[in-house]
């Protein structure tokens, strides 16, 4: 890992004792509550340099999987090592590494510079080279010159922003988010995600971020892994995730809110609302496929719609910024629950209007598993 603080700094054990690719592994991590049991034998990986993104619908773990790495939950079964040490008895001071969760939990009566000072002077920095680094951190996260104001005159982001500076300024050698923009409102989580994955990438940071928000896990990580009910279901690309996931649950969880059965053979797979190119690396067979709402287009259906395609019946239609969201039923499949698809502005059809339904490729995921 490079220092934020420059060369010297890290508490890191030296290059030539590690391995090049250590970091933090969990193996067969295992957490329970009383009957609960909140993590189920979860093994990861995030090599140095690397962030990982843990994404998961509420209560999957995802919270008792940070606090676990911190040292604040002892795990009931498995091993978690960094850099090849085993940290189990390990306190969550001597670990190093720093945390930024959704509440920043800024020191109330220190002012900015008070409270990026703190972790720095914690780690028995001399004043003068705490001056410049507080500095240079404040700019590092946007808010150089704020050194005098009081944190309770902050905005949500402001804080937050000092709080990252803050966890920076202990120079961990691990970060671990926890949810650290989720209070904030979509805007501004958007700004400070570019903003926090920039300061993240430009030192070499190894981290590990809770989040529920999969646009949030994509920009800030490297690689994601989806858990589910303390299991990890998929640790993968964002791409393969989003295209590909491994199970009904990881695509419902990333916006499928319909899975049909399909079958894939020569160049199409077909499924009851019709066809979709088959890819390369699909087998040939029973797969399953993952619809979005931008996986279905709809469109009036006039006189000259093709024998065939599926015809539906408008129920809902909600506008979004350029189309319109419809919940649709197809009274020919009366099984079928009831389906999402998009429209232009176009042309909006009517509650209660018939419209014809086309699979759209790049809204569906494909399950190959079955
Ligand atoms: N201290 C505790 N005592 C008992 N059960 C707990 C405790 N902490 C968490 N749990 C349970 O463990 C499971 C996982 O909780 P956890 O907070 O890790 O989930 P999460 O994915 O972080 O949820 P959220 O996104 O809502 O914060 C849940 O069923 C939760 O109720």
């Amino acid at each position: 890992m490079r220092s934020v603080l420059g060369s010297g700094e890290t508490a890191t054990a030296p290059e030539s004792h590690r391995e090049p690719d250590d970091g933090l592994r969990l193996e067969g991590l295992t957490v329970r509550y009383g009957g609960t049991t909140a993590l189920s034998d979860v093994d990861l990986h995030v090599p140095r340099g690397q962030v990982l993104a843990v994404l998961g619908p509420s209560g999957c773990g995802k919270t008792t999987l940070l606090r676990s790495v911190a040292g604040l939950e002892r795990p009931s079964e498995g091993r978690i090592a960094f850099d090849g040490v085993e940290l189990s008895e390990v306190p969550v001071h001597r670990r190093g590494f720093g945390m930024v969760f959704q509440e920043g939990q800024l020191f109330g009566h220190r002012d900015v510079a008070g409270n990026v000072d703190f972790a720095l002077r914690m780690r028995s920095v001399g004043r003068s080279e705490r001056r410049d680094t507080v500095t240079r951190l404040l700019e590092l996260v946007g808010l150089g010159g704020y050194q005098d104001r009081r944190v309770t005159e902050l905005s949500g982001g402001q804080a937050q922003r000092v709080a990252l500076a803050r966890a920076l300024a202990a120079d961990p050698r691990l970060l671990l988010l926890d949810e650290p923009l989720s209070g904030l409102d979509r805007r501004l989580r958007e700004r400070l995600a570019v903003d926090l994955a920039r300061v993240l990438d430009r030192n070499r940071m190894t981290g590990v971020l809770v989040t529920h928000d999969h646009d949030e896990a994509f920009t800030l990580a490297d690689r994601t892994a989806v858990l589910v009910a303390g299991r990890i279901e998929q640790l993968d690309t964002p791409w393969r995730l989003w295209h590909r996931p491994a199970t009904e649950e990881v695509a419902r969880f990333l916006g499928c809110g319909t899975v049909l059965p399909g079958h894939a053979e020569d160049e199409t797979i077909r499924c009851e609302l019709g066809t979709v190119p088959r890819p390369a690396d699909c087998p040939s067979g029973t797969v399953r496929i993952g619809l979005r709402a931008a996986g279905l287009r709809a469109a009036p259906a006039g006189e000259e719609a093709p024998i065939g395609q599926p015809r539906a019946v408008v129920r809902e239609r909600v506008h979004r910024q350029d189309h319109v969201r419809l919940t649709v039923t197809v009274p020919d499949a009366p099984g079928l629950a009831p389906l999402e698809a998009v429209t232009s502005l176009d042309d909006v059809p009517h509650l209660d209007e018939e419209v014809t339904l086309t699979l759209e490729p790049s809204g569906t995921a494909l399950i190959t598993e079955t």
